[in-house]
């Protein structure tokens, strides 16, 4: 390199207008045939190539893209389809894609799990009895088509083959090097044809070195680079780590590759020091992220250019890749679509377009100096300091309640055994008491009533009518099946999280800032700009309304502070730690307000809790302790009878267990069924005794589960808990699903409960 350039790691899929979503959803439905659908895609994907081109990036990713996930294409490419999807042929259709990340009539989708510490869940690999082999060469299909279509000589991305293998599941680890054998020919294979086609760099991402690897897995990733440096050696490879900094920094930057991309960004500069403390190669370039590839807030290119001059300090402009610190997968496409915005807040803000234009000015300011971006600079700073000195930031009363925690008691008045006695006596519910974990189907009519309330076309009290409709509808529906707990369907909630955004104080919501979740499905994570407070009661009049329709109990439904704040987009100007006890007060004052109003379960969901682990176990504890307390200053104010649940699913639970523990919630539904009942087995070394319902189907798919299959999974959780202790429900929400998918699963699930509490009567 001649002097410094820009690059980028990965480029949302979805589109400015989410147009992926709906071209994905309408061939899904049948309404598009597959040539068209293929079409309409393939221009979005150029699009989005082409709009990084024109935001200043000379080294643009390709092969990110994706139709559904990026893991799951790197196990297609593979060959690793799982037994129950493989046809005859040995043919890949593209319905066969779908049917693994969805499900099928006869088939249960691959599981589903968080990506490292994001929201975005990915389709794990199945890797049982797997002969990999190279179907297609992928990388090389949208070099093609970038250098062919748009005369851009883009720069490959894929997953390299030890976070491959260390996302998949189905070997012992005793046959790691054994697989690793299998995929390094094939990776070979890529780069070796990457190098033929004139590719001068690759991207092979191994965020798997920002978690704690262990030396035998350094000694891999020596053993790995080596070969494939040698398979292609007029091939540029960077190896990209991201979402951390890296463990073993003195080692990393010694492996045989040509370029080690680093993320400068998070983890308090620990990238930066071990820069500064061991330096860097000669013979290296270094791909620096030194703008947030997880936060949407413009980024003070004053300090950014300070951060730069560090990094300059050990490794010159002209091996400088300057980038974003991760793919902007996590981030929404422009600011530009926010046209309600309060001028000052959208004017603090950066997202994907916004995020590359940052990253060409810092790129120009290495190459030619302050000169040539000054405005530019002094621009960012200016924009950011007004907004910090906006006075709606600040509420001094919120700061103080979070400076005088103690005054907050944050444990149950009594022990869960005493409690315990006094919920059986109020609820007196049957064994395995069923129910489900909180949304109800939301459908495009749902959808489409609240987008005519938000146009205006419908006043308050139609919208509300409308919602109130809905709850009486379903208590109906869900007394007619004969669920023992039930739950108001959360219709007047656009999202779990971006609701509570709407109403607390401390946050602003955006019209179109939508970000990938998992396959079409997106969400758009509230801002959070300013000292968090509660407002007014959020969540009452829904959860009193529908309990005024029943004698059976019904849950009142919250979101917990940890998953607020994960899946909020908080200000950098705020200590995060500060933003959940925050968080955690102003629920403090909904729960009580719900248990003031004679709701007796409250449910508080933590999905994100085990998402927001840091990645490095040395963090764990400081993280698991401040997580529990917040949700134990959210909870722990109620009275004994009052029954307290909590909910998470698509995460890793095993190593948390003590810490799901630790929340003293009375009841936790936690998702078990998509990782096809893995989470059963931490049962067998861990005495959990608390309420606890291990979800018993899969809600992701629209697959109706057979009753059997749900008796299987249930008598297998009672193998290893306590039958007094269980309750009986669906994996996670049923928003996704349509009434006529709901309903008879659910249906399928009681009866299921029926049949075994029968047999556990029978066996007493
Ligand atoms: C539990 N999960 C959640 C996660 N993160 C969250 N923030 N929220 C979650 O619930 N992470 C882990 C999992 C991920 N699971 C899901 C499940 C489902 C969705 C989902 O369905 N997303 C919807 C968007 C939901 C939403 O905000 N809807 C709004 C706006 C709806 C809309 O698009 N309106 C249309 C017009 C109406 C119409 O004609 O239908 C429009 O604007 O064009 C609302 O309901 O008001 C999705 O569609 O992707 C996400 C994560
Ligand atoms: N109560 C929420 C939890 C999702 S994780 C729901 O049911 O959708
Ligand atoms: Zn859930």
């Amino acid at each position: 390199m001649s002097k410094a350039i820009s690059s980028n790691l990965g480029y949302p899929r979805i589109g400015g207008n989410r147009e992926w979503k709906r071209a994905l959803e309408r061939f899904w439905s049948g309404k598009q045939s597959e040539e068209s659908f293929l079409k309409e895609i393939e221009q979005l994907r150029l699009g989005l190539l082409q709009k990084q081109k024109e935001h200043g990036i000379e080294l643009i990713p390709v092969g990110d893209f994706s139709l559904y996930d990026h893991v799951l294409d790197t196990s297609v490419m593979f060959g690793i389809i799982p037994e129950r999807f493989k046809k005859a042929n040995g043919e890949v259709s593209l319905q066969d894609y779908f049917a693994i990340a969805r499900g099928s009539k006869g088939a249960v989708a691959s599981s589903m799990t968080k990506w490292f510490n994001t929201n975005y869940h990915y389709i794990v690999p199945e890797l049982q009895n797997a002969t990999p082999k190279l179907t297609h060469n992928r990388p090389l299909t949208y070099y093609r088509e970038a250098k062919e279509k748009l005369g851009i000589n883009g720069k490959p991305v894929f997953l390299g083959p030890i976070t491959f293998l260390k996302l998949a599941k189905g070997y012992e680890e005793e046959q790691f090097d054994k697989l690793l054998d299998q995929f390094l020919p094939l990776y070979e294979t890529i780069l070796q044809e990457l190098e033929q086609e004139g590719a001068e760099w690759v991207q092979i991402d191994e965020p798997i070195l920002a978690t704690s690897i262990l030396p035998d897995d350094l000694q891999r990733f020596e053993r790995v680079y080596q070969r494939l440096n040698i398979a292609a050696p007029n091939l540029n490879l960077l190896l990209q780590t991201y979402f951390e900094s890296v463990g073993y920094y003195e080692e990393i930057i010694d492996l045989p590759v040509q370029g080690i991309g680093l993320d400068f960004v998070l983890d308090e500069g620990e990238n930066l020091a071990s820069l500064r403390r061991f330096g860097f190669p000669d013979d290296k370039v270094l791909a620096a992220g030194v703008i947030d590839g997880r936060n949407v807030w413009r980024a003070n290119l004053k300090d950014k250019t300070a951060l730069l001059a560090k990094i300059k300090e050990s490794v010159p402009a002209e091996r400088l890749i300057v980038q974003p610190s991760t793919s902007l997968l996590h981030v929404p496409v422009t600011v530009k679509s926010e046209t309600a915005l309060d001028p000052l807040l959208k004017d603090g803000l950066a997202f994907a377009d916004e995020k590359l234009l940052e990253v060409q000015v810092l790129t120009k300011w290495l190459n030619l100096g302050d000169k040539a971006v000054v405005k530019e600079i002094n621009d960012s700073a200016a924009k950011i300091d007004k907004l910090n000195q906006s006075s709606s930031r600040n509420v001094a009363s919120v700061q103080n309640a979070v400076n005088n925690l103690q005054e907050y008691r944050a444990d149950r008045q009594s022990p869960f055994k005493d409690r315990q006695k006094l919920q059986e006596k109020r609820f007196n519910l049957p064994v395995l008491p069923s129910t489900s974990i909180g949304s109800l189907p939301q459908t495009s009519e749902v959808r489409k009533a609240r987008q005519s309330w938000r146009k205006g076309e419908w006043n308050e009290e139609q919208y509300e009518g409308y919602v109130k409709n809905q709850i009486v509808k379903w208590i109906d529906i869900q007394e007619q099946i004969g669920l023992d707990v039930l739950i108001h369907g959360e219709f007047e909630r656009n999202d779990m999280v971006e609701y509570f955004g709407e109403k607390l104080g401390g946050f602003a919501t955006t019209k179109n800032a939508w970000v990938q979740s998992y396959g079409s499905r997106c969400v758009k994570p509230p801002l959070v700009y300013g000292d968090v407070h509660f407002l007014e009661p959020m969540t009452v009049k829904e959860s009193v309304f529908a309990q005024s329709l029943t004698n059976k109990p019904v849950k009142g439904m919250l979101t917990g502070p940890v998953t607020i704040l994960n899946w909020s987009f908080v200000s950098d100007h705020i200590k995060k730690q500060d933003v959940l006890y925050q968080i955690a007060l102003a629920l403090r004052e909904e729960v009580e307000t719900l248990e003031e109003n004679n709701i007796q379960m409250i449910q508080v969901d933590e999905p994100a809790l085990r998402e927001g682990l840091p990645l490095k176990r040395s963090k764990w504890d400081d993280y698991l302790s401040t997580a529990v307390y917040a949700f134990k200053l959210a909870t722990a104010s109620v009275q004994d009878e009052t029954q307290i649940h909590t909910h998470m699913c698509y995460s890793e639970f095993q190593d948390i267990i003590d810490a799901i523990n630790d929340l003293d919630a009375d009841v936790i539904a936690i998702e078990a069924a998509l990782s096809h009942g893995e989470l059963i087995a931490t049962f067998e070394n861990k005495v959990y005794d608390k309420g606890i319902g291990l979800g018993v189907y899969d809600i992701h798919s629209p697959r109706i589960p057979e009753k059997t299959e749900v008796i299987t999974t249930i008598n297998r959780a009672l193998q290893v808990l306590d039958p007094k202790l269980f309750w009986i429900n669906p994996d996670c929400g049923l928003k996704t699903r349509t009434e006529e998918e709901a309903i008879p699963a659910l249906e399928v699930m009681v009866n299921a409960a029926r049949e075994v509490r029968e047999q556990l009567a029978v066996k007493k």
